[in-house]
């Protein structure tokens, strides 16, 4: 089949039942489809006066206990916010032909339009999902952005605007992790946060949530994690319980991946985070990234290693952690075991 009839988006209106391929075994559906107002929301506002502490306190808290927090009074506009889930809505109603230069089953392309998981073709499962990845942008001249779809016409004058503001959002917010870790200034700046991209998913309504899944559980690899979403949909996993995101106007989630795990040797918590569908409405949620360069040497920082607080973590190199992740990924076998288990001491 053509990789375009395989998008979700293409085929979902015409059916009312959820196609064999796409129903999880048991285990694997979720059944709790509740909203939480635990999840901290923190004022990004209040870094500007003396509030400054008393955020990095609730930021390093937020790590600790829920591996993830919102934040609000960001530094993004709210029509910058507006206008680039606007283009991914424009984006994913394109017709099927304006789409075909970028679906690839290629996992190596930096670039791509795909359609559920990682790897479709070694999938049992379907996931009820589309999904656009590609470099992001830290600067407004960055070549990356030729490679970016030029459809919509705005897509790289917003998408360009966008992903340098959260990127300067998200330098702010791993400034402060560092001050509020102890690490040494500028720790995350350089070759840390270097790796950037952006993960756009689209989850068309889904005649039947129940025994479909969004996304699988899984935490993420990079050193930080943003999400724009306004559709219901994302949940965290805290203490063995799964919690809805309640998706705010105008608020990211920011979530804490392995690498901050790692480097706090265990301090602040990886979010293990799913997707669900609903019956109404489409969901897309922009995931904007910063992960280690790929020669980066990473392991738990000597601030946080002592004789009464022995390393929980080896040393690695970016690149290997980043690869085993995608191995286990692509085996459909990806969870904390597989995945950190080779970096345990
Ligand atoms: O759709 C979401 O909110 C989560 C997406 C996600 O976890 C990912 O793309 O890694
Ligand atoms: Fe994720």
């Amino acid at each position: 089949m053509a990789q375009s009839d395989l998008l979700v988006s293409s085929w979902c209106k015409n059916v009312k039942s959820l196609p064999a391929d796409y129903i999880m075994p048991p285990e694997k559906r979720t059944t709790d489809f509740s909203v939480s107002k635990d999840i901290p929301v923190l004022d990004l506002g209040q870094e500007a006066g003396r509030g400054r502490s008393a955020l990095i306190q609730q930021i390093i808290k937020a790590g600790e206990e829920f591996g993830a927090f919102q934040v609000i009074n960001h530094g993004v506009s709210d029509d910058l916010m507006h206008e680039a889930m606007r283009v991914y809505e424009e984006f994913f109603s394109l017709p099927v032909d304006d789409h075909e230069s970028l679906l690839s089953d290629d996992f190596y392309k930096s670039v791509r339009l795909y359609t559920s998981g990682y790897n479709y073709a070694n999938e049992d499962h379907h996931l009820w999902k589309d999904t656009l990845k590609h470099p992001a942008c830290a600067h407004p001249q960055d070549e990356v952005v030729q490679g970016w779809p030029d459809k919509p016409e705005r897509y790289r004058e917003i998408i360009t605007k966008y992903s340098v503001e959260v990127r300067k959002m998200s330098v702010r917010i791993l400034d402060l992790i560092c001050e509020g870790l102890g690490l040494e200034e500028g720790f995350f700046r350089g070759e840390l946060s270097q790796g950037i991209g952006m993960v756009i998913n689209n989850y068309p309504p889904c005649p039947e949530p129940s025994l479909a899944m969004g996304i699988h559980a899984h935490c993420d690899p990079y050193t930080l994690t943003v999400i724009q979403q306004q559709v219901y949909g994302l949940q965290i996993k805290k203490s063995g319980k799964w919690i809805g995101v309640d998706p705010l106007p105008n608020a990211f989630v920011i979530m804490i991946p392995y690498q901050l795990q790692i480097i706090s040797n265990g301090k602040l918590s990886s979010c293990e985070h799913r997707g669900v569908t609903n019956t109404s409405e489409a969901r897309i949620s922009v995931v904007t990234f910063c992960g280690p360069s790929k020669e980066s040497v990473i392991g738990p920082a000597k601030e946080h290693v002592s004789a009464s607080n022995p390393p929980q973590f080896k040393t690695y190199k970016y690149l290997d952690f980043q690869m085993n992740y995608l191995y286990h990924l692509s085996k459909k076998n990806l969870c904390n075991e597989t995945a950190l288990g080779p970096y345990l001491l």
